[in-house]
């Protein structure tokens, strides 16, 4: 029988594994994480708060899960409905919205936070 560690450690194996799996098949991951990277980058020069670190925290990783979900749900649908059928259409368009959603919402957090320090930055440098 399975000892409780080694069950716990190939359930991480499995979920990085469908992690690493949803990056090489959908190029929208990549940018997610590409985006993530620039928001990164951006917070350390402008030395924001603790607070806008975690809203940038949470909406990087609302997007990222979103993806993830929506992969895991087209990759279902692709085996349950490989044909044409309106329902299958329809759960992956409901699927791409909650994406679409979720990397509107971050794109929002993301003015909110910089256009301040973007504008300081103009005032001061230019
Ligand atoms: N089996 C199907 N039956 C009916 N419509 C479908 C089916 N498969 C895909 N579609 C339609 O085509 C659209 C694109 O589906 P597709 O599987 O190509 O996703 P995708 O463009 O690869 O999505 P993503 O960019 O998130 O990876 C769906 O949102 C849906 O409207």
């Amino acid at each position: 029988m399975e000892s409780y560690f080694k069950k716990r450690y190939n359930s991480f194996r499995f979920a990085f594994r469908g992690i690493a799996a949803a990056i090489r098949s959908e190029p929208h991951m990549r940018l997610h994480f590409l985006a993530a990277l620039g928001v990164t980058v951006a917070g350390f020069l402008f030395d924001i708060t603790r607070w806008e670190w975690c809203l940038l925290i949470l909406s990087m990783g609302l997007v990222i899960v979103s993806e993830i979900i929506n992969t895991a749900i087209e990759t279902l649908t692709n085996l349950v409905s490989p044909e044409w059928n309106e329902l299958a259409g329809k759960t992956k368009d409901l699927a791409a919205g909650a994406v679409l959603v979720a990397a509107f919402t971050a794109a929002l957090v993301g003015a909110v936070v910089f256009v301040p320090y973007v504008l300081q930055f103009l005032d001061s440098y230019l």
